[in-house]
């Protein structure tokens, strides 16, 4: 007897309650070959992914995050059907990803920060009309469906622009808009801000908050950029050395490592280090004109920090040093398991 589930992903799951992506006791490992002398050749296996299980259900926006060489895109290839398991299982939109890998497309969209799924040399707009022709979307629809998207990603007048013509931002927008033309189900973003200025990430972020709220998409995403997390993601799943370290909220995690934020404060006039209850001085710089001050966001905020200085000394500027992924990750691999 055939599977349901392979024969139509819908009639497997008539009431959309199945995970999206599940994952039980999955592996990876690669054989790397390398000269050791002159003639012989030594053989090294590496565990890029090393017996995860996950479950991630229709709704959620999760970020996958770890350091480099952690074993984030060998998952991600193995959840878009891009590569095959060494073992264990993985199920995504209730369907094996490498043999149903044409099926599967169609209920999901990938966004690869490094590398892009437009036509380099065809205006942008034909890279949408293409997709939306291999999606197989009705004509009327598809027109209406990418005449939203340019309207939301504000592509209009980039349209008969070349795709190699386009700044990182507008590419960017542009690979966001292709990978939607077919409305997925689950949206695969690997690394969507890296290299884009700080107006170009919001406005992104932005865009992929309210879609995800329209159309009630399945977000999953790796970064290193912890705003990327912050803005958009529900829950982190944190991959160490092919393991999973962590599953969670933002906020548990945080505390868990008990993440500080720092808030540096550039004042008018020199000042000896200001002392301020619960805050803890971290530095003073040019005889005090710059102070840094560490703080736990969950019992104090920056705004309160500030008043704080402002009733001491008279502040010309200030910056808030976000803790960054690495330093999360770092944290929480020292921390024993
Ligand atoms: N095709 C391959 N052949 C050999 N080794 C590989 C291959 N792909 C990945 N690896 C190794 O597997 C490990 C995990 O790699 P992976 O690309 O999944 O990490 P990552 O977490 O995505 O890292 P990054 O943040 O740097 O992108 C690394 O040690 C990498 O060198």
């Amino acid at each position: 007897m055939t599977d349901p589930s392979i024969a139509d992903p819908g009639i497997a799951d008539p009431d959309g309650t199945a995970p999206i992506i599940e994952f039980a006791d999955l592996r990876r490992s690669f054989v790397v070959r390398a000269k050791s002398g002159r003639l012989r050749r030594s053989k090294r296996v590496v565990h890029a992914v090393d017996g995860i299980s996950a479950r991630i259900a229709a709704g959620e926006s999760v970020g996958y995050i770890g350091a480099n060489g952690a074993g984030k895109s060998t998952t991600i290839k193995m959840i878009t059907g891009v590569l095959v398991p060494t073992s264990g299982s993985v199920r995504t939109c209730g369907m094996t990803p490498v043999p149903q890998r044409r099926e599967l497309a169609r209920q999901v969209g990938v966004v690869f920060g490094q590398r892009s799924q437009l036509w380099w040399d065809l205006p942008l707009q034909d890279s949408f009309r293409i997709l939306a022709a291999i999606h197989g979307l009705p004509a009327g629809d598809a027109a209406e469906r990418i005449a939203a998207l340019v309207a939301e990603l504000e592509l209009g007048r980039l349209l008969d622009t070349p795709v190699r013509q386009l700044s990182l931002g507008e590419r960017m927008r542009g690979e966001v808009a292709a990978a939607l033309v077919h409305r997925p189900r689950l949206l695969v973003l690997d690394e969507p801000t890296i290299g884009l200025d700080v107006l170009s990430k919001e406005r992104l972020r932005q865009f992929l908050i309210a879609e995800r709220e329209r159309a009630n998409m399945t977000l999953l995403l790796t970064t290193h950029d912890m705003s990327d997390i912050e803005r958009l993601c529900e829950r982190v799943l944190v991959v160490d050395r092919g393991r999973l370290a962590y599953d969670g909220t933002l906020p548990d995690l945080a505390r868990l490592v008990a993440l500080r934020r720092v808030l540096v404060v550039d004042l008018i006039e020199p000042h000896p280090p200001l002392h301020i209850p619960g805050v803890e001085h971290i530095g003073s710089e040019l005889d005090g004109l710059r102070q840094r001050f560490a703080f736990a966001p969950e019992t104090t905020t920056a705004a309160q920090v500030l008043a704080a200085v402002g009733v001491q000394a008279e502040v010309r500027d200030l910056t808030l040093e976000e803790p960054d992924i690495e330093d999360i990750v770092a944290t929480l691999y020292r921390m024993p398991h």
